[in-house]
Order: C-alpha cells, then structure tokens, then sequence
C-alpha cells in the first residue's frame, strides 16, 4: 500500500531555501555526529515554495516533529519521518492522543506552521495504496479506507486511492506474492500505504516467499512501532510503544537445509544478522519516541512522574555476538537522548512484561523479539485486533495491523477492525497528519469506552461493519 501526496498548493520553478524550523538537527550516520542549528519561524509562503520544489530526501527534520526541541539537550536524532512532500500541520491542541508522540505538543503562542482564516493551510490530496492481503485483511483494511474518506472536511485532507495486491491468493492466482506492479507502484507513486494482512503457509512452497517481510525491507521501512495501550476508563494503565527492528535479524530469511555429515539427519540453519547500522537508528527511533511521549504525557498533565524510560531487550547472555552487537549500539544511540536506559534479558522481560506492564514506557527490539513481545502484550490489553503498528522509513509509512489474516474466523464479518483503525490513525500520525489522526484516534476510544459496539474478540456481539458505522459516526 502506498500513498503519493500531492500539493494543490503554488509551484515556483526556483528551488528556495528549504522552510526554517524552530530547532532542526541533522544526522549524520557514517560520522554519528550531530548538528544542530536554530533558525526562525517559517512563511507559509516559504513552506509551500519549499514544498512545490524538495525532493524530500535529505530534509527530514523540518517539521513540527522538533517544534519542542530543547536547546542544550540533543533530544532529536533520526526523526520517525518527515517527508517534505508531506503539509506541515498545527499540533493538535490537546497533545494527549497520539500513541507515539510523533505529533507535537502544542505551545500556545508558539504555532510553528501558522493556519488560521488570513494563511489558510493548502488542502492536499493524497493518493493511498491499500493491499488487503488476504482472510480478514480484505475485511478490515475498507475500514481503514472508510475511515479516511470519513474524515471531516476541517482536517484539510482528500484522499485517492489505488488497490495492490500481495499475499498467498495473489500468489497462488499470478505465481507472485508481490507482483511487481505493486512494489513499482509503492515505490514511484507512493510514500505510505495501508496493510491488511497476509496468510503465508506454515510449510514451504516453492516460489513463495512473505509479501509484507519483503516490502518492509525493499521499501525500507527500518521500524515497526506498535503502541500498545488500554483506554481510559480501564483501571489497568498500560501505555507502552514497541519499537521493533524491521529489516534484518533472524527475517533476513538466509537459510538453508542440508544432510549432516555423520548422517543423523537433516540440519537447518538460518542467519541471524544484526548490524550496528540498523541497532542504531531504531534504537535512535526507540529514544525519539520516548522523549515525545513525555513531552506529551507533560503537556497533558498526565506524567510528569513517569520518566521517559527506553528498556533495550536483547539475548545478549547467550548470543553474545549478535545481541551483543545490538544491545551496545543501542545504548550508544540511546546515550544521545535524556532518556532512562534500562536492559532487559528477552525472557525475563517475558516474565516482567505480564507480570507488570504497566511499568513498561518504550521497548526497543530486534525483529523477532519485538513481534513476539507486542503479540503478548495485545493479549495484555485484550486482543490482537486493537493494537496497530506502522512500518517507518525515511520516506515512507506503511500502516499495519499486528495481526495475522485469522482464518478462523475470516469471512464472517467479526473481525475486530480497531487494529487497522488505529494503524490508519497511526500512519496518519507519522505523516505528521496530527490533527486527523488525533480525530481517529479519540473515535476510536470513545467507541471502546462506551463498550457498547464491540466484535466478539472483546466480549461483544457486533460484526465488524457496526462497528466500524459506530466509530465513523464519532468522528
Ligand atoms: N502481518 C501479517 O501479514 C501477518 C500475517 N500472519 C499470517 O496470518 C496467518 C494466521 O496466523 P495466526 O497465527 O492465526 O495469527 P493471527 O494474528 O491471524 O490470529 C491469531 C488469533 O487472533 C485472532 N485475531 C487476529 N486478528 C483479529 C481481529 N482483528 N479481530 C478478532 N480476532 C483476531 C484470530 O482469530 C486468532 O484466533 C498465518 O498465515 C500467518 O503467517 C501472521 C501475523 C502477521
Ligand atoms: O505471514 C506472513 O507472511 C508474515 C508474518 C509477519 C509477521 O508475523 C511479522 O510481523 O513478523
């Protein structure tokens, strides 16, 4: 899934300096240097003229990401994507609702991107890709497309979007998981897309290979994020944001099966790559994130207590080598962010993680871990069909729920469509789209608040399609 977001706003042929930001940190990753410049508030003028002619590669710390950036402290590294293409937006006035704190805090007084009746902010027009996959991929995924046209006309966004396919039907209909009009698709028209899901067998078929492992790797979406979190009213407080590694580790599929050489058997091996590259920028993303989140939890008076906190989850007393490689690139990374680093051995963060969730802030993980860290903790929060995830690059967000296709209850019309929901508000989110996101997401938790329309996952007796009119209808 893709999307390719235009500017309806004014073309000029002159490349201008690119639009100033309050604070604007560059990073370098082959010097790990950091440097930061303070400049001054932008024209919306400059904005649009910088957003007619960027190519968006390079400058990917313009926005309001680092409206709150504090000087002295180096709180921002590698931002969680900023493409320039994308509008620039007010913060959303409550800063409680994002998960990640991708948006801003609002500062009164202080509206980096200034809109209002005099400079009224240009309206875009987005074009989305939708791969639904397969099972209940194709059920959920219209949500998420509904959910987008349902967006009031106040958020400025209109949206086109362009059907891919991928998956195991595709596979088994064309002989190609991901055909390659769908990657080409994603990669030349597109910079964000939404996923359902996909149902690859758990036996090997030839010519078959995961669709949505491949595309997080071709496009290089580096990070998957998944926050993790109960609403309000649950006396459990669970708020947490897992930032799992994406691209390599155990998923770099390098494996191969061959006869032992004192004829016991067969032997299977797989490689298991971590690189100091990779540990680095998502362990960067892990520290990013927490200190947003606190700027937010600050801002809406909810936890000045709670200290940004990055718990770094590894195996390292075992694979000393590759985890090792992990865990100390991760706490340089994390050394740059005003962030509290804690360790925690996979297992026993097993253990902690249900015993008491609530403790938890942000997790960073290499791949595996991190995708079987957040399905248990979507069972701490009551299923896998709430907890969303986004798949971040540096020029492309992909949004995903954390479930599978679900076969067993596929085609029934119960799957529970909040995962995808939130995924859409999420990818939103890191488009700093912060103010339809924060629409979805308080839409979304009303609607489980209330716990009246609610998919049988969570104890209810809605179909999918209730409620998902019961969540439109709030927005
Ligand atoms: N990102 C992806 O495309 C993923 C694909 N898969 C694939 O999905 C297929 C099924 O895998 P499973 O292990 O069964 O995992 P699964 O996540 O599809 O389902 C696990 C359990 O959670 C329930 N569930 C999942 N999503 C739900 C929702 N939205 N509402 C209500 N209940 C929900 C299912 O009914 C099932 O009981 C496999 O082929 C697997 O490879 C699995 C995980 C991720
Ligand atoms: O079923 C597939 O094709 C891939 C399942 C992907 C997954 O579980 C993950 O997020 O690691």
């Amino acid at each position: 899934m893709t999307m390719a977001i235009r500017s309806v706003g004014d073309v000029h042929s002159r490349k201008p300096e690119p639009p100033p930001a309050r604070a604007s940190l560059l990073w370098s990753w082959q010097t790990h240097t950091i440097h930061s410049k303070w400049i001054t508030k932008p024209s919306l003028t400059q904005v649009k003229e910088y957003q007619a002619t960027s190519t968006g590669v390079g400058w990917l710390l313009l926005h309001i990401f680092f409206q709150n950036s504090t000087p002295g402290n180096i709180t921002t590294l590698q931002t969680l994507r900023s493409n320039a293409k994308h509008r620039p937006k007010s913060a959303h006035p409550s800063g409680q609702n994002g998960n990640c704190g991708a948006h801003a805090v609002s500062q009164p007084g202080k509206e980096l991107w200034p809109v209002g009746p005099d400079q009224p902010a240009p309206p875009l027009l987005q074009e989305r890709g939708l791969i639904a996959g397969d099972g209940i991929g194709r059920e959920v995924v219209p949500a998420g497309r509904r959910a987008l046209e349902a967006l009031p006309a106040s958020v400025g966004l209109k949206f086109d979007f362009v059907n891919l396919d991928a998956g195991f039907e595709t596979f088994e209909r064309t002989g190609a998981a991901l055909p390659n009009v769908t990657l080409e698709t994603l990669k030349t028209e597109c910079d964000g897309a939404l996923f359902g899901a996909v149902g690859s067998p758990t036996h090997a078929v030839k010519g078959y290979s995961s669709p949505i492992v491949a595309l997080r790797k071709k496009l290089s979406l580096y990070a998957n994020v998944r926050p993790v979190k109960t609403v309000r009213s649950n006396p459990r407080r669970i708020d947490m944001v897992i930032v799992r590694e994406n691209t390599e580790d155990l998923y770099v599929k390098e494996e191969r099966t061959f006869d032992a050489e004192d004829g016991s058997g067969k032997v299977a091996e797989a490689i298991k790559r971590i690189t100091e590259r990779a540990s680095f920028r998502i362990a960067s993303m892990a520290g990013e994130i927490a200190v947003r989140r606190h700027k937010v939890r600050q801002a809406s008076g909810a936890g000045s207590a709670r200290e940004p906190t990055v718990t770094i989850t590894h195996k390292s007393n075992v694979l000393s080598q590759t985890d090792g490689l992990f865990r100390t690139t991760a706490n340089v990374a994390l050394a740059n962010y005003p962030v509290t680093v804690e360790e925690q051995i996979v297992d026993s963060m097993v253990y902690k993680l249900f015993r008491q969730p609530e403790t938890y802030d942000v997790i960073v993980a290499p791949n595996l871990y991190g995708d079987l860290l957040s399905d248990g903790a979507a069972a701490l929060v009551g299923s896998l069909g709430l907890v969303p995830s986004a798949n971040v690059g540096d020029s492309f967000v992909m949004g995903e729920p954390c479930h599978g296709s679900a076969p067993d209850i596929m085609g029934q019309n119960i799957a529970n469509p909040v995962a995808t929901l939130r995924s859409t508000a999420l990818m939103l989110e890191f488009m700093n789209e912060e103010e339809a996101a924060a629409k979805l997401y308080t839409a979304i938790d009303a609607n489980l608040e209330e716990g009246k329309i609610l998919s049988p996952d969570l104890g209810g007796k809605a179909k999918t399609d209730e409620v998902v009119e019961d969540i439109l209808k709030r927005l």
